[in-house]
């Protein structure tokens, strides 16, 4: 047992779930590092850009293509909607820290415009094909390199002490051209700290770990492989997205439906937690239901290839602490193969 199990958190809460990695990864390093809330942002100059059109329009920004002026680079624009100052810094920081590293989008500058005073991000500029469209054509050959590629991504940001919380194929830019992919938006990223209780209102409703929707609030890295796993089912399986609940309760549903009832109890009754009374009466007694039952004619080329159904098998776990890290899943034999 960990020499930090039973001691309790700095909200004095009892500390009944660690990360098996990168658990001390803030806490070696300096506290500038992670002290987001003390970070004095260092404004670029606005007037080197250009907007040139709207691409996007998220639940937190809008976003535009740009153009740097002094050198003709293309970018991409995230201007802010109006949050808490507390989680611009938070993404800002989190940014500096991992920009430069493997398939992390590059933050170039972060400008401010002078009258309103909303911040903008200024990122490098990828050529993104939707998913929509690129997943479906995917070969085995193609899911091994792209999601090697993204692997490599969340190892550095866990390795770096971050998880991203937001994991899904909407924020990862896909370049087939360049066969290029870069990990985006840590607008929902967070620092680890072992002990510490998250928010569990991150994440997309379907790509939600089961943590998140039982609300085991000391959750770490390992929500982020919770997401991998749902995003290699639904391209494997062809069920886009693999599960597709109505409502965070229904996601849950969803996810019982597939690994059974009887598991999501042990996985509740192994840490502590209490479910809510949300849940009562819709979480019937399902038992669990063989991968093999997805393998259809449609899907037989993927589904059928070795151990990719071991690899789904060993990322969607209940259990957090079970799951594959990314470290792990880049060794599984699916990757070596
Ligand atoms: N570097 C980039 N290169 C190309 N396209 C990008 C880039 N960054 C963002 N986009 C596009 O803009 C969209 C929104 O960006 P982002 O996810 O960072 O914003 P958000 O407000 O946090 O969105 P959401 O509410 O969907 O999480 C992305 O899904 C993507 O289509």
């Amino acid at each position: 047992m960990s020499k930090d199990a039973n001691k309790f958190n700095s909200a004095g809460r009892k500390i009944y779930s660690i990360s098996r990695v990168y658990a001390d990864a803030n806490e070696i390093r300096p506290r500038e590092y992670w002290d987001y809330e003390n970070y004095k942002i260092e404004w670029g100059s606005i007037g080197n850009y250009e907007i040139i059109q709207k691409i996007g329009r998220g639940k937190y920004s809008e976003v535009f293509t740009g153009v740097n002026v002094l050198n003709d680079v293309p970018c991409v624009i995230k201007v802010l909607k109006p949050v808490k100052l507390k989680k611009i810094h938070r993404e800002i920081k989190i940014l500096k820290n991992l920009t430069g590293g493997p398939n992390i989008v590059r933050l170039f500058d972060v400008v401010q415009d002078p009258t309103s005073k909303i911040p903008a991000l200024v990122f490098e500029k990828v050529n993104n094909v939707d998913f929509r469209v690129l997943y479906p054509k995917f070969t085995i050959a193609d899911i091994k390199f792209y999601f090697t590629q993204l692997l490599i991504a969340l190892d550095y940001s866990h390795s770096m002490g971050v998880i991203h919380r937001d994991v899904k194929p909407q924020n990862i830019m896909i370049d087939p051209v360049n066969r290029n992919l870069k990990l985006i938006d840590w607008g929902l990223a967070e620092f680890y700290h072992k002990g510490m209780d998250f928010n569990v209102r991150v994440a997309s409703r379907y790509h939600k770990g089961p943590e998140l929707l039982v609300n085991l609030q000391q959750y770490d890295y390992s929500l982020d492989l919770w997401a991998v796993g749902a995003m290699i089912a639904a391209i494997v399986f062809k069920k886009e997205p693999f599960f597709k609940g109505d409502s965070n309760t229904d996601q849950l549903v969803k996810i019982a439906k597939v690994l059974g009832t009887k598991e999501l109890l042990e996985y509740c009754r192994k840490y502590g937690i209490k479910l809510s009374s949300d849940y009562d009466n819709i979480l019937g007694n399902f038992p669990r239901k063989p991968w093999k039952s997805f393998i259809n004619n449609s899907n037989r080329s993927l589904s059928e290839s070795p151990h990719v159904v071991d690899l789904i098998d060993h990322l969607l776990r209940y259990d957090h602490q079970e799951r594959l890290t990314a470290k792990e899943a880049m060794d599984h034999p699916f990757f070596k193969s």
